[in-house]
């Protein structure tokens, strides 16, 4: 067996020395970059060409490695390469372990500076402020629907929508012992004891439930006391070693959460793009159905529609409104003239490139 494995393994060490000399020159070429966008302010993070790399290993990927599992890699080389123009700080709804942290890796890469937030007000806050070159902030939940926070915020704050990002959430209730033996509560997110609540009414009926700020949190607080059980990723379970007493208990097993990138960064088209904006119209019969019509007329598909109750003022909902392509488009950018004619709100959100 040794002789049979001994002429691959010097293949592969053949290859792997080629793949790091590439990877040395593509990092060179990368500093070059940024010096060129150093002498014009340029930004360094430019998520439409990240994106087009991405679909590009994708269509050229000749196997046997799945596409999912080349742009992993190639997610992680290009967050290299960037850094070396310059480490982005990335603010996120902490502590460290919460899905909000997974998805900044997901869009980001590893080679990033991450910046633990307490609340979504937070990671607003940094990133308007600039403490944070961008944040990371959940918009909406395959189960549960919208995070009216972030919405609220969307409206409220100047920061641009500059991508998209989403990931499956599995949640695993876990223990200091990995046992229930003693256990007096479960706590969790709001949200996510609402995703696990026909798995705990089965099997854990009588135990309190008890709604923390964060998964994270709940499972810094099962690490520090083996009375409580925490639902959170594993993860977080690992980051605070904590045992599985069950794995996957949300009820529904495709359950995801899509998460917003926020910054000041207007993207550029990449081919294949999303434009978010919010709108309101007087409380007039019909008057939703005409503000909407130019997206018919223009042949731009609208992919989401959520309202809010308006809280103070004139009108009655704000609508979220996703639609397909980019705001330089030109359907869609006459589509959207006419839509801030017609509405007696219009706020652009950003275009952004569709998640992979
Ligand atoms: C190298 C660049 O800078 C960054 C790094 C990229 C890469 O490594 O491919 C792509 C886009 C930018 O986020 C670039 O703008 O081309």
């Amino acid at each position: 067996m040794t002789d049979k494995l001994t002429p691959l393994r010097q293949q592969i060490d053949a290859i792997d020395a080629q793949i790091l000399d590439l990877l040395s020159q593509r990092g060179r070429i990368a500093q070059e970059v940024g010096h060129v966008k150093a002498e014009t302010a340029a930004p360094v993070f430019r998520p439409e060409r990240e994106a087009q790399v991405l679909r590009g290993v994708a269509d050229r990927n000749p196997g046997p490695l799945k596409n999912q599992d080349v742009q992993t890699i190639f997610r992680e080389v290009m967050s290299a390469c960037r850094a070396l123009e310059k480490r982005v700080t990335v603010a996120y709804l902490g502590p460290a372990g919460t899905f909000s942290e997974q998805a900044v890796y997901q869009h980001f890469g590893h080679a990033v500076e991450g910046l633990p937030c307490a609340s979504i007000d937070e990671v607003f806050r940094a990133t308007e402020a600039g403490t944070a070159d961008f944040g990371v902030v959940p918009v909406e939940n395959s189960s549960e629907g919208a995070i009216n926070r972030t919405l609220d915020l969307m409206l409220a704050t100047t920061t641009a929508i500059s991508g998209e990002v989403s990931i499956p959430v599995h949640h695993s209730l876990m223990t200091k012992t990995g046992s229930m033996d003693g256990v007096t509560v479960v706590c969790a997110h709001s949200q996510a004891l609402a995703q696990c609540q026909v798995w705990l009414n089965l099997h854990h009926p009588n135990i309190e439930r008890r709604a923390v700020a964060s998964n994270a949190e709940a499972a810094v607080l099962a690490s520090r006391d083996p009375t409580v059980a925490a639902i959170a990723s594993e993860m977080a379970g690992e980051q605070y070693q904590l045992g599985v007493v069950q794995a996957h208990i949300q009820d529904d097993p495709h359950n995801r959460t899509r998460f917003s990138v926020i910054g000041s960064l207007q993207t550029s088209p990449s081919g294949r793009d999303r434009t978010s904006l919010v709108l309101a119209v007087p409380n007039k019969a019909g008057a939703v159905y005409k503000l909407l019509a130019p997206l018919a007329t223009h042949g731009v598909s609208m992919t989401r529609f959520e309202s809010r109750p308006a809280r103070i003022g004139t009108w009655e909902y704000y609508f979220y409104v996703d639609v397909e392509g980019h705001r330089q488009d030109e359907a869609v950018a006459r589509a959207l003239e006419e839509l801030h004619d017609n509405a007696a709100f219009f706020k652009l959100l950003g275009s952004y490139p569709v998640g992979l």
